[in-house]
């Protein structure tokens, strides 16, 4: 399937963003930990979140989480502790997305977990009982959700965990987001240092619990905003001190002309003079922002050396690749550096005539190339339904800001 999208000459909106996915399935699986005497309340209603719930909740012998990250891995934790034998498995992506590291780390606590094709990638067939071993060591520089999926089980064990990281730690304000969720939940979990962290053999309590919108959905609307020459957007349900590490995207955004005025439970996004020449960014923490940045800058004529990507090549494609790829199509010269820095200083290629944008199953890729339609007359985006992984209704919220969505 493709949709053509064109959009409005201004845009005057208010948005209800999904929940947010990350807070959602690290909810779900500390709930299940512990007593789960209250509901939790507005989880989100993407993919992601929906085959967690079903992982928890049916009882089914194979489990099939489709594309979703954070529910591979944290149920792969969460099955290594809970009875049973159960098969943990997913796209034909996510049994290319590495799991080893985390698969190590269990085993040496004692978990049974076999890999059923390829060594070191889903599908996993676990056995759940107790973990005996209260230490480990692990690199932190492939994935944080390695990291947050030992903590959550961690106050289950019947000494605590006690957990060194070795090598750059990668995406830390979502192991900080983990910290923060267990200790709402009564959990003691914390940093000893910038690379050691601590658990305490203290169970969950649940409580009741509402998630907050999601920061991540909020930037394709910031994008909105800055590439429009007209707009301003209420979006309810996001607070200035969040837990989530990519509420960073309204300062970000501030150097590209958006200010974020907060109130009564809800941010409204202004649009302000005041645009940087250049944007250099250190995206280590925030690497689902990169795709966002990297579109509404070129698009903005605004040269960008951004780093710390090296996890994008492991994420729902190869975002990398996939970005430069697509803004080859739309006259854009990207250029990649080590596997790791994207950069871009103003060069120009002809645009491809009738370009259709690629998705690759890539929620994300959809999202952020949506917006290009803001700036030119319009654009094509293939596969377009890839949004429901965390964020089902964009193309809804989209017509409701006044953007015209055909099917072709
Ligand atoms: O823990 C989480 O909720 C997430 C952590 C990040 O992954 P990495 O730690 O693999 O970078 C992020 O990209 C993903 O969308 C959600
Ligand atoms: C990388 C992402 O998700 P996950 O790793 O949880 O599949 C994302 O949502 O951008």
């Amino acid at each position: 399937m493709q949709i053509k999208v064109t959009a409005p000459a201004q845009i005057y909106t208010t948005i209800q963003l999904p929940s947010s996915k990350s807070i959602s399935n690290r909810a779900l699986i500390i709930n299940a930990l512990g007593n789960r005497t209250f509901q939790l309340e507005n989880l989100s209603d993407c993919d992601d979140t929906q085959v967690m719930i079903h992982a928890l909740n049916d009882g089914k012998n194979t489990i099939d989480i489709m594309a979703a990250g954070t529910a591979m891995r944290f149920l792969t934790a969460y099955l290594s502790v809970t009875p049973g034998t159960r098969i943990i498995t997913g796209t034909q992506r996510m049994q290319q997305r590495p799991i080893q590291v985390l698969v190590n780390a269990l085993r040496e606590l004692g978990a049974e977990i076999e890999y059923i094709i390829n060594d070191g990638y889903p599908p996993l067939r676990i056995t759940g009982h107790k973990l005996q071993k209260d230490t480990i060591s692990l690199p932190g520089n492939i994935s944080s959700q390695y990291i947050s999926a030992l903590l959550m089980i961690a106050p289950i064990l019947s000494n605590g965990l006690a957990l060194t990281l070795t090598g750059e730690i990668i995406s830390r304000p979502y192991i900080n987001l983990t910290l923060q969720l267990m200790n709402d939940f009564g959990a003691k979990a914390k940093w000893l240092n910038e690379y050691q962290l601590k658990v305490e053999p203290q169970p969950y309590q649940s409580i009741p619990f509402y998630v907050e919108s999601d920061w991540s959905a909020a930037s394709y609307w910031y994008q909105i905003a800055a590439l429009s020459n007209k707009a301003e957007i209420i979006l309810p349900g996001l607070f200035e001190t969040s837990y989530q590490g990519d509420s960073k995207v309204a300062e970000i955004f501030q150097l590209l002309g958006i200010e974020s005025i907060y109130g009564n439970k809800m941010v409204t996004l202004k649009k302000t003079d005041k645009i940087a020449e250049r944007l250099d960014y250190d995206f280590i923490n925030q690497p689902d922002l990169a795709q966002t940045f990297v579109v509404t800058c070129a698009l903005m004529n605004i040269p960008f050396r951004f780093s710390g990507l090296q996890s994008l090549k492991i994420k729902e494609t190869d975002r990398i690749t996939a970005l430069i790829k697509e803004m080859g199509k739309l006259g854009y010269i990207l250029h990649e550096i080590d596997d790791r820095i994207l950069s871009w200083e103003g060069e120009r290629c002809e645009m491809t005539a009738d370009a259709a944008i690629d998705t690759y199953e890539d929620h994300r890729m959809a999202m952020a190339f949506a917006p290009v339609c803001v700036v030119m007359p319009e654009i094509r985006i293939n596969n377009p339904q890839v949004v429901s992984k965390s964020y089902p209704y964009y193309w809804e919220d989209l017509k409701k800001a006044g953007f015209i969505i055909e099917e072709i």
